[in-house]
């Protein structure tokens, strides 16, 4: 089993690229059969360590998922548990590595229907595995909607039968499993929704596949976690001085005041040196009021964004969080744009150029993060395919790092770089908090981190600080909890192995 010291297990390989490794494997030498006998075999282990010993019921498919099931269902057997199989299709159209397993099991094969349920304390689904090619139907589909149907605790081999490991979508049903074993690496269906609430709890298993069959392979997604880019994070050093720590200038907005006010909180947190709100004239003194730490610039009219950006020190700009949409706001991101200084775009700044979201990418040309949800992703881009797809598809066509918000955020980077982010709790489903991710990640810019690394690791603080505040979460309590989050994040080891920097 893995244990996750090494930064190389948050790799997610699409079920192609699996099917590559599998392959690399076996051509180093590895034999099939024992890929399958040491898949089967943990499979088999996850049981009996999360449930009492009781009749178990295994479910095999006609493909290597259910030569899983076949060694699992034999351990079990061995190990004394009452164990009853059935199998979706006929032996002797077994392929070779499961029809050896098969061989192996020896014991009866039930017909494939509901009676195998009766009496079952725990199903193992080994129907289909992570490269699903199409729906599932007849009598999969009965069988599936009747283990739902009865809710009967699922033990998954590779992924719930029906769920898509490259997208995450289910493929006509899935049974939600309470545990899912998978092998030698996940892949993107087991982070990204609805198939990482299917899953249950993952086991990674390690089946004997050499780490470096992933070498050289491109597009090759990430599970968000501090070992890929902690390195690069940028903590203060002993003869810093607040200039040497960037500052980042927020161009708040007229009648939604707190967005840009959170914004600029959460920059100053992040450890930004300096931190400036440009605010509207009229209203500049609801900013003064309210902001110590953090200044505030009036801001009279396009011109006047110039002379304020005429301070080169200022080395990221915000616009977006409360901006509205409008005119103004497309004048005022088309400014920051033109200094070719780090530009992080939200909520308004996007939605400002839904109806001509080309002159927004032609305008990029520095480093510049996008922070679209949904709703703002449809503005401007038209991607389709999984989140994962869509999100890499737009920071191909807009040359932005793009972060696709939600509860499996995604961030993809132009050249393919991409990390999905699963430490989020639903308390952050409440106004604001968009807001402060978009500080968070200007601060980290700020301090020199790389747009797309500094994109990252904003996700995973926002993520962590939520999660660490628990119920009752409102976006101001975040940037305040920061200082705790920073505290844990020191403390990490430090994982030599893959990190998310572009090699030089
Ligand atoms: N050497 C290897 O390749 C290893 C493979 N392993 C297991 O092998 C699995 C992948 O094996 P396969 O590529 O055979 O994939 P599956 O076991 O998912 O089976 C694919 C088969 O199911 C059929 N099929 C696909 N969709 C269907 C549908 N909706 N309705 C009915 N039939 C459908 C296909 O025509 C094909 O025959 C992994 O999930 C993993 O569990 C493990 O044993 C580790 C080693
Ligand atoms: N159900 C959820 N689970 C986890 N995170 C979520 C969930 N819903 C929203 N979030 C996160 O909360 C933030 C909301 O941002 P956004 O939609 O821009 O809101 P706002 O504009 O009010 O700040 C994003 O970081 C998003 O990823
Ligand atoms: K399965």
């Amino acid at each position: 089993m893995s244990n996750r010291t090494d930064a190389s297990h948050s790799v997610l390989l699409t079920p192609e690229q699996m099917a590559a490794a599998d392959e690399a494997a076996i051509a180093a030498g590895a034999q099939g059969v024992d890929l399958m006998e040491a898949a089967g075999l943990a499979v088999a282990a996850t049981v009996r360590r999360h449930w009492p010993m009781g009749p178990v019921t295994v479910l095999c498919g006609p493909g290597n998922n259910g030569g899983d099931g076949f060694v699992a269902a034999r351990h079990l057997r061995a190990w004394g548990w009452p164990v009853r199989l059935g199998l979706l299709g006929s032996v002797d159209r077994l392929a070779p590595d499961a029809a050896h397993h098969a061989g192996l099991w020896g014991d009866a094969i039930e017909p494939f229907d509901s009676a195998l349920l009766e009496g079952a304390s725990v199903v193992v689904d080994a129907l289909f595995g992570a490269g699903l090619s199409r729906p599932i139907e007849g009598l999969a589909l009965d069988m599936l909607r009747d283990i739902a149907g009865r809710g009967l605790p699922v033990c998954a081999v590779d992924v719930p039968s029906g769920l898509d490991g490259a997208t995450g979508q289910v493929l006509g049903m899935a049974a939600p499993a309470r545990h899912t074993v998978t092998f030698f690496r996940k892949k993107p269906g087991h982070v990204l929704l609805p198939g990482r609430q299917l899953c249950g709890q993952i086991t990674l298993a390690d089946i004997g596949i050499p780490s470096q069959v992933v070498e050289g392979m491109d597009e090759i997604a990430f599970e968000n976690e501090p070992a890929l880019w902690r390195d690069m994070f940028p903590w203060p050093h002993a003869d810093d001085h607040k200039y040497a720590r960037g500052h980042v200038l927020v161009v708040g907005g007229e009648i939604m005041t707190g967005a840009a006010r959170l914004s600029a909180m959460a920059a100053a947190r992040a450890g930004a040196g300096l931190v400036t709100v440009a605010a509207p004239a009229p209203v500049w003194p609801v900013y003064a009021a309210v902001l110590t730490s953090v200044m505030v610039q009036p801001l009279d009219d396009a011109s006047n964004l110039n002379d304020i950006l005429a301070d080169a020190r200022k080395n990221v700009l915000v616009v977006g969080p409360g901006a509205g949409v409008s005119e103004a706001t497309r004048q005022h991101v088309l400014a920051a744009l033109d200094t070719g200084r780090g530009v992080v775009l939200d909520a308004d700044a996007i939605t400002s150029f839904g109806p001509a979201p080309q002159s927004l990418f032609s305008a990029i040309k520095g480093p510049c993060v996008l922070t679209p949800h949904e709703g703002e992703y449809s503005r401007l881009f038209s991607g389709h395919g999984s989140k994962l797809e869509r999100a890499r598809q737009a920071a191909r066509q807009s040359g932005a790092v793009v972060l696709l918000k939600g509860a499996d955020t995604v961030i993809a980077a132009p050249d393919g770089r991409a990390v999905i982010n699963s430490n989020a709790p639903p308390t952050l489903a409440t106004g604001g908090t968009g807001d402060v991710l978009t500080g968070f990640i200007a601060g980290l810019m700020a301090q020199g981190m790389a747009p797309f690394l500094a994109a990252s690791a904003g996700a995973w603080l926002h993520g962590e600080a939520a999660r660490q505040f628990g119920p009752g979460l409102i976006s101001e309590d975040l940037p305040g909890m920061l200082p705790r989050v920073l505290r844990r994040l020191k403390a990490y080891p430090s994982t030599p192995g893959v990190t998310l920097a572009v090699p030089t």
